[in-house]
C-alpha cells in the first residue's frame, strides 16, 4: 500500500486521495514530517522542498506533489537529482486570480468615482493565470497589453508585447513564476529602472513578492508616480511590511487564488497525478459544481462596492491583515489568516435575484447567474 503524507490544508484531501493509500496529515508549521515510510509527499507553497530543508531524501519517498501552480518553494533539480517526481496543480487558479484582478479594479473604479478604467492594463506573464485575467477584462471592454517573451518563443500562435509597450499601460498586473536566474528571471522584474519616468495610475501583484521590489514601488507611490498598488504576496511571506501594506488600496494575505473550486482543483489535480504515477484508481470525488444561492433580500440598500464585498471577501481579508501590522506574531496570524476563512465560491457559482442582476451589468459580465 502507497504511504502519503499530505498537508492537513489541502482541501478535501481525505476525499480526493486515491482510495486504498494509507494517508498521513500534517501540520505544516511544524516544517516536513518525517518521511521514514512514506511513498509520497503532498505540500502547499509554505513548504520549502531543497538541499536544506530534506538533506538525503528517503529511498522509499518517489513522488512529491504541490497543490498550487507556482512552484519557486521547491528545488525540481534537486529532486531530480535524487530521482523523485515531482508535479505541480499548474493552472488550478487561474479562474480564481482573474476574479481577484477585476473584482479588485472594480472596486478601485468606484472608489475613485470613474467611470470606466482608464487607460490599457498591461499583463505581465499570460500564462494560465494571465490568460484568465485577460479573457475576464476583455470581456469588461479593457484593452489589455500582453507581454509574456518566453511564451513568444514556445508557442508559435503567441505574439508578446514589447517591454516599451507594456511599460507604458497605465496599470500592470503580474502574473509571473518568481525566478531568481535563467534568461527570463522574474526577481524585481519592476525595479528603479523600469519605474524611473514612469507614470502609473495602478500596480497589482498577485504573483509573487519578489517580482516586484516593494520598496522602489513604495518609494515611486510617496513619490507619486505610481497613484496606488494593490499586493496579495509579500517579499518576506508570512511576513509583511507594515508600511507598504499600510499604504495599499488593498492589500491581502495570498488569497488571490482562493475559492471553493480552485481549492478543490489544486487537491485533485496533485491527487490524480499521484495516483498515475503509482498507477492507482483514482478518487471519484469530482469538482464542486454546485452553485450557492444569495438571496439579497435587502438589495435595494446595496451598490456595487457592497455587492462586490458580499460575493469576494478581499475586503475582509485586507481589514484582517492590516490588523496584524503591530502583532510581534503577525507571521503566524498571516498563515492562520490563509487558512482559517471559509473559500469563497467562483463567481459562474453564485446565483442572486434577477432584479439585482439586472441592475448591475458588472456582475452579468463576471458571470453570475440569476436565481
Ligand atoms: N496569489 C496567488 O494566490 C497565486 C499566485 N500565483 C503565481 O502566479 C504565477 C503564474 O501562475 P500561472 O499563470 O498559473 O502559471 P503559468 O506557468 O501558467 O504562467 C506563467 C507565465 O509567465 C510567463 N513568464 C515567465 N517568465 C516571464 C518573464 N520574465 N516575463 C514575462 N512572462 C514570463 C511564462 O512564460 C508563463 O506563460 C505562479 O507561478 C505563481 O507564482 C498563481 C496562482 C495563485
Ligand atoms: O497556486 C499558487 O501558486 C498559489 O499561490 C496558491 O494560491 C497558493 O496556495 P497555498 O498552496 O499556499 O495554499
Amino acid at each position: 500500500m502507497i504511504h502519503i503524507s499530505a498537508d492537513q490544508n489541502l482541501y478535501k484531501i481525505k476525499e480526493l486521495v486515491p482510495p486504498e493509500t494509507k494517508l498521513n496529515l500534517y501540520d505544516p508549521s511544524n516544517g516536513i514530517p518525517d518521511l521514514n515510510d512514506t511513498d509520497a509527499l503532498l505540500v502547499r507553497t509554505v513548504t520549502q522542498i531543497n538541499a536544506n530543508t530534506l538533506p538525503q531524501p528517503p529511498q522509499q519517498l518517489r513522488f512529491i506533489g504541490t497543490g498550487s501552480s507556482g512552484t519557486d518553494h521547491i528545488d525540481e533539480e534537486y529532486l531530480q537529482q535524487n530521482g523523485i517526481r515531482f508535479s505541480d496543480a499548474n493552472g488550478c487558479n487561474a479562474r480564481a486570480v482573474a476574479e481577484y484582478v477585476i473584482t479588485a479594479l472594480l472596486f478601485w473604479r468606484e472608489e475613485q468615482q470613474l467611470k470606466e478604467i482608464p487607460g490599457k492594463v498591461g499583463v505581465i506573464g499570460v500564462g494560465k493565470a494571465g490568460s484568465a485575467v485577460v479573457s475576464l477584462l476583455e470581456k469588461f471592454g479593457i484593452d489589455c497589453v500582453a507581454y509574456d517573451p518566453p511564451r513568444e518563443r514556445r508557442d508559435p500562435g503567441f505574439t508578446s508585447a514589447t517591454i516599451d509597450e507594456v511599460l507604458a499601460c497605465e496599470i500592470l498586473t503580474f502574473h509571473v513564476p518568481l525566478n531568481r536566474k535563467g534568461e527570463f528571471a522574474t526577481y524585481h522584474w519592476l525595479n528603479e529602472e523600469k519605474l524611473a519616468g514612469r507614470q502609473y495610475q495602478l500596480i497589482i501583484n498577485a504573483a509573487r513578492g519578489g517580482v516586484i521590489d516593494e520598496l522602489e514601488l513604495m518609494k515611486a507611490y510617496v513619490e507619486e508616480r505610481v497613484q496606488g498598488y494593490i499586493l496579495d504576496v509579500w517579499e518576506e511571506e508570512p511576513d509583511f511590511n507594515t508600511e507598504i501594506a499600510k499604504h495599499a488600496f488593498l492589500a491581502t494575505p495570498h488569497i488571490a487564488g482562493y475559492s471553493e473550486q480552485s481549492k478543490i482543483n489544486a487537491t485533485k489535480m496533485v491527487c490524480d497525478r499521484l495516483a498515475e504515477y503509482f498507477n492507482l484508481e483514482p478518487s471519484k470525488s469530482q469538482e464542486n459544481n454546485d452553485n450557492q444561492i444569495i438571496d439579497l433580500e435587502d438589495y435595494l440598500n446595496y451598490d456595487l462596492k457592497k455587492l462586490l464585498a458580499r460575493f469576494h471577501p478581499m475586503k475582509e481579508y485586507d481589514a484582517a491583515l492590516r490588523d496584524l501590522s503591530d502583532r510581534p506574531d503577525k507571521k503566524v496570524l498571516f498563515q492562520n489568516l490563509r487558512n482559517e476563512m471559509p473559500y469563497r465560491y467562483e463567481y459562474p457559482q453564485l446565483k442572486i435575484r434577477k432584479e439585482v442582476l439586472d441592475q448591475f451589468a458588472e456582475l452579468q459580465l463576471l458571470g453570475i447567474q440569476e436565481i
